[in-house]
């Protein structure tokens, strides 16, 4: 958020709350009980029979019929001012009104009308003058029923100012003063004339149009601009942009309703009904192949609805009954519901987009078609594969009730009913004869498949297709999805569009051998990120020790990328960074989660919803939180040279961040167990797995084998915590993604990327010098049952191990020197960094204590 625009929103809501303020002490001083009146008893019972709410009342009424005469008499003006005006001209109200004068004005409302239009029309500002009835009316309203029917300051501040300014408008086109533009208007333009020309005034008044726009609307003319030049020349035909929902504000979308694809249908071939002919298998004309056509289009209706609607609501009303007030004291973090109604009417919700406002999500246009977007298969290959399966099967003396094939971009998933008696273990041994009778890499049999009672073999297709980033981000359901942060991954075997909600997820393993598609992957995550959130949405944290892969992201620093106090760079590339780094959002992870507390919310989500609608203070130092994404690639050098110090931070991030927004992406080579430890796995329950070079790999990474049976290229296995999903990654090319970041980097953005909070490390000197090599003897036991119990304090361990204050303390120095516990938190107790005792064990058994 900009310096400039939170001063705003900031000063918004202390003017909104000093004038709720205000409101709520008028009544001491005019009415309820008068301290000038005490020694007069009648004064006194006049003054509390008119309260200043039945004055108010009665001043309501008397604007709205003064604002419905003067509306009328102006409107009357029109008609009669040629007849009227000899009388009203340069005479006094009092004087007009009792001049004797018996003759009839020709005003409707007659001469106190005539004199008013005359006022209003002639003297003032011209037909503009209608803005102050309308004024009139909305305050008179408001006194008189206590419903508001507008913003009250928001409407006199623009009425008035666009009264002034259409009066001076209107004014430039007379030669002489009439009701157009009024006196006002009139001589304006006189002096301008006379000042700066003819030429000179009507660019000035052009130039004030421009000002009050800027003034009250805080209007972006070169983001209009833009839009309606810029983008509709190089992305748009002849649509205008879509305004796309993304959750609760707006962000302008560019991909139109024609450019979002419907979902393809998978292609199924039933080998039972063969000798029926089936269209979609051969149309007899070239049967040798069959290009299975993508699933009827099915029309996309209003796929995003903005919303930015203020609900209504009821006025706060003032309780007052009789002399007895009772106010109830608004609590420190959340307005009061009045406070919240008046500012939330005044201003409407609060948008975190505002700083930005305009910014544009990619063009599709940037992204590159691979593939031909259509499922095709060599007929002859299927049938040979089907018979393949069968004989193969036959000579274990299986026989198989029904076999059928669904064609994928890169596999064919054959699912067989195996006849009633043979079990299902049987054809799961069979994996390698299967694969040596079909002579294919990358075979994987599922028995069963989970809920459907049949048993899958997946044999990758002789020519696989591609599956292009474009076609998954044009996707309807992608487009269409309400996730936080969503991604999209690629197509699954039976060709559907897999996406899924990183918030959900919430942190995420990605393992695969070299060469076999990681960074595409990682970049399909960004991808899918950038072209769904605003960068007052989501801020990404790159730690790349390769120094290469995610340079490209650097362009877009500004919007998206977060960094620490005084780093040239956003993107990391130094270990001892990335130390500090990962400390940095532990820093910010607590932070968050006092703010939550102090909200009394829950989560992030509802944390900024709540922060949307007013209803946290931003003097308190509330803010809109946005969700932070720390992506890390080759997890495995960064282990290897900083050890325990990043696992620790990586841990306590897992374990906590999920509900305050950070979320992680751990990219590894190598998936072994001292990589991949069992701290860190019980912490990140959804996995992708591409290629992998072992059993053993595909085991350490998804618990069970298969990812190393994948063919590389983009295929992989995700699990979100129970089932394994084959995908065909999206394919975006550096070009493709280096043209995005440029999209986005030529857009206005913020004055600096997001500063984490400071991190000063432990060569900062915390004076914490436990000596670790001289540990306990009990030092293991004392780590068991903190972690059995957890909980890290002394005397946990004085009770269970039967120790003196002096030794369990110090060994209380030495688990938080391990780092198994937390540090010292005053009357808190420690945090203990271990979830379950087998990450313990192993972490015990790595460190060679016993
Ligand atoms: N989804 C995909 N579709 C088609 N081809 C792909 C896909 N993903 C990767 N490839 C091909 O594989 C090559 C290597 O991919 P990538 O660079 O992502 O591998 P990597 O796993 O990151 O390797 P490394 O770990 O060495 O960086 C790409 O250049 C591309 O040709």
């Amino acid at each position: 958020m900009t310096v400039e625009n939170e001063y705003r929103q900031k000063s918004e809501q202390t003017e909104a709350k000093s004038d709720s303020n205000q409101d709520k002490k008028e009544p001491k001083g005019k009415g309820t009980k008068s301290p000038k009146a005490s020694g007069n008893a009648l004064l006194d019972r006049f003054s509390n029979r008119f309260d200043k709410k039945r004055v108010k009342t009665i001043m309501g009424i008397a604007m709205v019929l003064f604002s419905f005469f003067t509306f009328l008499s102006c409107f009357s003006y029109f008609f009669t001012w040629t007849a009227d005006q000899d009388r009203v001209l340069d005479v006094s109200l009092f004087s007009f009104l009792f001049d004797g004068n018996p003759e009839p004005v020709q005003n409707w409302l007659g001469k106190f009308g005539a004199w008013m239009s005359h006022l209003f029309m002639y003297r003032w500002f011209g037909v503009s003058s209608f803005a102050i009835s309308f004024i009139i009316f909305l305050i008179g309203f408001k006194w008189m029923l206590n419903i508001l029917l507008l913003p009250i300051r928001r409407s006199i501040a623009v009425s008035a100012l666009f009264m002034v300014w259409s009066s001076v408008f209107l004014g430039y086109f007379v030669e002489h003063i009439d009701y157009l533009g009024g006196t006002f208007g009139f001589t304006i333009n006189q002096w301008s004339r006379l000042t700066v020309g003819s030429f000179g005034t009507f660019i000035a008044i052009v130039a004030l149009l421009w000002v009050v726009l800027v003034v009250l609307f805080n209007a972006d003319i070169v983001a209009w601009f833009n839009r309606a030049k810029g983008v509709k020349d190089s992305f748009f035909e002849d649509d205008e942009p879509v305004l796309a929902t993304v959750t609760d504000i707006h962000v302008v979308n560019t991909i139109r309703e024609d450019q979002i694809r419907a979902e393809q249908e998978a292609a199924e071939v039933n080998f039972d009904d063969e000798e029926d002919e089936d269209p979609s298998y051969g149309d007899g004309e070239d049967d040798s192949f069959i290009v299975i056509q993508a699933g009827a289009e099915k029309t996309v209706e209003e796929p995003f609805v903005p919303v930015n609607q203020v609900d209504d609501i009821d006025e706060d009303t003032e309780e007052e009954e009789g002399d007895f007030k009772v106010s109830i004291a608004a609590t420190d973090a959340t307005l009061s519901d009045d406070e919240f109604n008046s500012i939330r009417q005044e201003y409407g919700d609060y948008d975190p987009t505002l700083d930005l406002s305009g910014y544009m999500l990619p063009p599709i246009d940037l992204l590159k078609e691979y593939g031909n977007g259509q499922v095709s298969i060599n007929k002859q290959e299927l049938e040979d594969n089907k018979n393949k399966i069968v004989e193969t099967l036959s000579h274990y003396k299986i026989d198989i009730a029904k076999i059928k094939a669904t064609v994928g971009p890169t596999v064919t998933l054959y699912e067989i009913v195996p006849a009633p008696g043979v079990r299902i273990s049987k054809i799961k041994n069979l994996e390698d004869d299967i694969a040596l009778s079909l002579s294919a890499l990358g075979i994987r049999i599922i028995a069963p498949i989970p809920g459907k009672g049949t048993i899958g073999i997946e044999v990758p297709n002789s020519s696989p297709d591609m599956v292009s980033m474009k076609s998954l981000i044009a996707s309807e359901k992608f487009q269409n999805s309400d996730f936080e942060l969503p991604i999209v991954m690629g197509k699954t075997i039976t060709n559907e569009t897999y996406t899924f909600d990183l918030t959900k997820a919430p942190h995420l393993l990605v393992a695969g051998a070299t060469g076999q598609g990681k960074s595409v992957g990682l970049n399909a995550i960004l991808v899918s990120i950038l072209y769904k959130k605003h960068p007052s949405q989501v801020k990404f944290v790159l730690v790349d020790p390769k120094k290469v892969e995610l340079t490209l992201y650097n362009r877009i620093e500004r919007h998206f990328l977060a960094k620490l106090p005084g780093e040239e760079d956003a993107i990391i590339t130094d270990t001892s960074k990335v130390v500090a780094t990962l400390n940095s959002l532990c820093i910010e992870m607590d932070n968050r989660y006092e703010l939550l507390k102090v909200a009394e919310v829950r989560t992030i989500k509802e944390y900024n919803a709540k922060f949307i609608a007013r209803r946290l203070n931003p003097e308190k130092g509330h803010h809109y939180l946005p969700y932070i994404v720390v992506l890390i690639d080759e997890f495995a050098d960064l282990i290897m040279t900083a050890g325990k110090e990043v696992e620790h931070p990586i841990a306590r991030l897992a374990q906590l961040a999920r509900a305050i927004g950070i979320h992680l992406i751990v990219a590894t080579q190598r998936p072994s167990v001292n990589v991949i430890t069992g701290m860190i796995k019980a912490n990140f329950p959804a996995r992708i797995a591409f290629r992998v070079l072992s059993k053993i790999d595909s085991r350490t990474i998804l618990d069970s084998s298969g990812a190393d049976q994948l063919i590389g290229r983009g295929d992989m296995l995700i699990s979100l915590g129970q089932d394994l999903i084959r995908v065909q990654c999206g394919f975006a090319d550096t070009p493709e993604v280096e043209a995005i970041c440029k999209f986005i980097g030529e857009q206005r953005a913020y004055p600096e990327a997001l500063i984490l909070p400071e991190y000063v490390g432990a060569d900062g000197g915390d004076g914490n010098d436990v000596d670790l090599d001289d540990i306990d003897s009990l030092f293991a036991d004392a780590a068991r049952i903190v972690v059995i119990n957890n909980q890290g304090s002394a005397s946990l361990l004085q009770r269970k191990l039967k120790l003196g204050y002096n030794r369990a303390g110090r060994i209380v120095d030495q688990l938080e020197g391990y780092g198994i516990i937390g540090p010292f938190q005053g009357s808190k107790a420690r945090e203990v960094l271990f979830s379950d005792l087998e990450s313990l064990e192993e972490f015990l058994r790595a460190k060679g204590i016993n």
